[in-house]
């Protein structure tokens, strides 16, 4: 069998879609290469494949399974890639943080004015790649980012996506689910001595109440952690799990519906704070805080399908030499707009640090 890598590249050669990805804490990378250049859609997610969906709209883009062949390969993580040593250099565009700190004065205004709860501000930040390789960005990624979800994407239609995430949106297995409710943000990398402030607790506790609140009447069975620290490469997030069980008159559509987007990566309530993004943001998200992953996917040995789909956060979309990152805060009432600027560049530093 060839090298996975040469698979890439021939794939590449050829212009045609295909997908890498490597799941939290695991050493399988795997590839599914697409065919042909088609532009496929999921409509109701009892398709196979792998799925990428953007923050607004439910056009569901997919690489089927039928039409493409899987590959796999082992990884082994070398100790010369620690995170912790290497230094970006931050943000330092003025008319960039004047913009998002005004964004951010704006969330807090709608939050006092009784329009929405939570809203999460975002922005994109331009960086020159002249020399990108995608192989080469891709392989640092991995490395760098051992428990976050790892993928690249490409569509010769679309683009190129690339993106380390710390947040599962849905893991699905028959009629067993598995989601997590992830906010606050600290930079840092010590998870048993962090002391998270009010204004954080309070934002990821928002986030775990609308997903119960909202996932009553389709699932039952829910057993719901306490709150604890996860680390993602240089910054530590907190996190509750949650799983359970979906209803017999409910499906993974329904449960998805009810998740995307959460809280976490739009705001609260949910309409009110999508408006709000959508008015005010001063960029199109596309497939950023949109979610990604297999769907009703069989492993070899096993016959059942399983669903495992992630947040599309910590992630880039390369074009025209240059890397379009994409960074958001959540914005509650006891937000201060420099802290929230601050938080959004070490956010960027997650992508920054492979190019
Ligand atoms: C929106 C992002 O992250 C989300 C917002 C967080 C926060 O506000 O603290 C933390 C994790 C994510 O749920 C992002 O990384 O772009």
């Amino acid at each position: 069998m060839i090298d996975f890598f040469i698979k890439v590249k021939q794939q590449e050669a050829q212009d045609l879609p295909f997908v890498l990805f490597k799941k939290p804490n695991k050493k399988k990378l795997v590839g599914f290469f697409q065919n042909n250049d088609h532009l496929y859609f999921a409509e109701n997610f009892k398709e196979r494949g792998f799925v990428f969906a953007p923050f607004d709209g439910n056009q569901m883009l997919l690489i089927p399974k039928e039409e493409s062949v899987r590959w796999e390969t082992k990884i082994s993580l070398s100790k010369d890639f620690s995170v912790n040593d290497i230094e970006v250099a931050s943000e330092d565009d003025v008319d960039s943080k004047q913009y998002f700190e005004n964004l951010v004065r704006k969330g807090i205004q709608g939050i006092a004015n009784g329009d929405f709860h939570k809203v999460v501000a975002s922005r994109e930040e331009v960086v020159a790649v002249p020399d990108f390789d995608l192989v080469t960005v891709f392989k640092k990624l991995i490395q760098y980012y051992p428990s976050a979800f790892c993928y690249c994407w490409y569509h010769p239609k679309i683009g190129l996506w690339m993106g380390a995430t710390p947040e599962r949106l849905l893991k699905a297995n028959k009629k067993r689910f598995y989601t997590m409710a992830l906010a606050g943000t600290k930079i840092g990398d010590d998870i048993d001595n962090v002391e998270w402030k009010p204004k954080e607790k309070e934002e990821q506790q928002i986030v775990t109440d609308f997903i119960l609140e909202n996932l009553k009447d389709k699932t039952s069975e829910v057993a719901v952690s306490s709150p604890y620290t996860l680390k993602a490469g240089k910054l530590l997030h907190i996190i509750t799990d949650i799983e359970g069980v979906i209803n017999k008159n409910s499906n993974l559509s329904d449960v998805v519906k009810v998740l995307h987007p959460t809280p976490a990566v739009c705001g609260l309530p949910k309409e009110k704070a999508k408006a709000f993004i959508l008015a005010n943001e001063n960029y199109d998200r596309s497939y950023y805080t949109g979610f990604l992953g297999e769907l009703n996917i069989k492993e070899f040995d096993k016959h059942q399908s399983k669903s495992d789909l992630y947040v599309n956060l910590r992630c880039m979309n390369i074009k025209n030499k240059e890397a379009h990152l994409y960074i958001g805060c959540g914005i509650t009432k006891d937000s201060v707009p420099e802290k929230e600027w601050k938080e959004s560049v070490n956010k960027a530093t997650t992508m920054k640090r492979v190019l």
